[in-house]
């Protein structure tokens, strides 16, 4: 039996609490058939207080060597006052930048059972499915410089800066196009053209690129805060949207509400392959951060992180069967009625955390 080398990562607040759902999925897989061999470690504040730095090296040598990462979720105010560098998030940052994982997908499917659940109309989400391909290692969350300098006067200014160079769009938008070509053909590509030189060249890039590569596919550029718009107005026009760093960030959280709440949904980072070894380095992670208003609370929602372990299933291990099983149960669970509190019904009853990993293990042994 194959083995797969996952690195857990669950991190702070609500990270822990549903990496503990997962790792019910893990062994229930390991039971039928499907081996990962685990290991744990800090990151975020978790790693802060233990180490005075956000991730280890010895954890960074972990994910470089695991053939997958899940994480859970980092931050929340306990470390408000950590210095920049060291804080919380940074050590999500490091991972993205050092492993390379450029690609970020973050599919937005609204669950049949869960229509009523989205903040728009039934009519508006039943049967969405869009995909938003997130570019993940550039732009302003990397541009240098990125600084706060004090003046002469004693006042300060604030820099960031938004970069991207051609290769970095090339590579993304293919990932787009390919993901596309799986689904409806259709690909979005949200920038700001109109104010931002990056979104300029993301526009060219794009409209060169499909006509050398991509004649295939229905493209329209659409202006990032239009593309916000037109996500709650009429989500189902879209298939794949294409957008940088900040939007994907943004849009993605808008996203996640048309399938009922930031719980539902799930996450890929993904490097470029491996041509020698047809492999890539990848982390798996709900959109969600670590909630410090529902943390240990047994509130949490696990199924962005339960689909995203899905995910790796699907896009590291080529388990296809094993992924679309879990996404049945996980469907299944919410058909049933069980519900934590951000998608239940008003004046349902929820449950917890854990009964919603419990269900979904009870569901793949009924479905296996
Ligand atoms: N990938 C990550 O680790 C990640 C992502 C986003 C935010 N963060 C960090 O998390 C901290 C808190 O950020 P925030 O409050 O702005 O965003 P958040 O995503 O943690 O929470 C926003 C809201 O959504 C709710 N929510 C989130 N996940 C949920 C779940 N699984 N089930 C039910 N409800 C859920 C929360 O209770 C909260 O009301 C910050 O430090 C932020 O930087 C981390
Ligand atoms: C925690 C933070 C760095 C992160 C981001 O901004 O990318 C989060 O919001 C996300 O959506 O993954
Ligand atoms: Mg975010």
């Amino acid at each position: 039996m194959a083995t797969h080398k996952l690195l857990l990562l669950p991190g702070d607040g609500i990270g822990p609490e549903v990496m503990r759902e997962v790792e019910k999925i893990v062994r229930w897989f390991a039971k039928n058939g499907i081996g990962f061999e685990t290991e744990t470690d800090l990151v975020g504040g978790a790693a802060y207080d233990a180490h005075g730095a956000s991730i280890s090296e010895a954890a960074m040598v972990r994910a470089q060597e695991a053939d997958a990462v899940l994480f859970g979720a980092v931050g929340g105010p306990k470390w408000d006052g950590v210095p920049y560098a060291v804080r919380p998030e940074a050590g999500l940052l490091r991972l993205r930048k050092d492993l390379g994982l450029f690609a970020n997908l973050r599919p937005a499917i609204c669950y049949p059972a869960l229509a009523d659940a989205s903040s728009l109309k039934r009519e508006v989400v039943e049967g969405l499915d869009i995909m938003i391909v997130r570019e993940l290692t550039g732009g302003v969350y990397f541009g240098e410089p990125k600084e706060i300098v004090t003046l002469e006067d004693g006042s300060q200014r604030a820099v960031d800066t938004q970069l991207y160079t051609t290769a970095e769009i090339e590579r993304i938008v293919r990932v787009a196009f390919d993901l596309a070509r799986k689904r409806r053909n259709k690909v979005s590509s949200a920038e700001k053209s109109n104010v931002m030189k990056t979104g300029v060249l993301w526009r060219q890039i794009v409209s060169r690129l499909h006509k050398a590569e991509g004649s295939d596919l229905q493209l329209e550029h659409v202006l990032a805060d239009n593309c916000a718009m037109q996500l709650v107005r009429n989500p189902k026009q879209f298939d794949v949207i294409v957008t940088d760093n900040l939007f994907g960030d943004i849009l993605s959280d808008i996203a996640a509400m048309l399938t009922g709440s930031l719980g539902m949904l799930p996450s890929a980072s993904l490097g470029a392959e491996d041509p020698k070894t047809g492999t890539r380095k990848a982390l798996y992670e709900p959109v969600h951060g670590s909630a410090p208003d529902i943390a240990g609370k047994g509130l949490a929602n696990p199924i962005a992180m339960i689909g995203s372990f899905g995910m790796a299933l699907r896009y590291s291990f080529g388990l296809i069967e094993a992924a679309d099983m879990l996404d049945k149960a996980i469907a299944n669970v919410l058909a049933s009625g069980t519900r934590t509190k951000d998608i239940a019904a008003p004046g349902a009853n929820a449950v917890g955390t854990q009964e919603i990993g419990d269900g979904i293990v009870k569901e793949l042994s009924a479905l296996s």
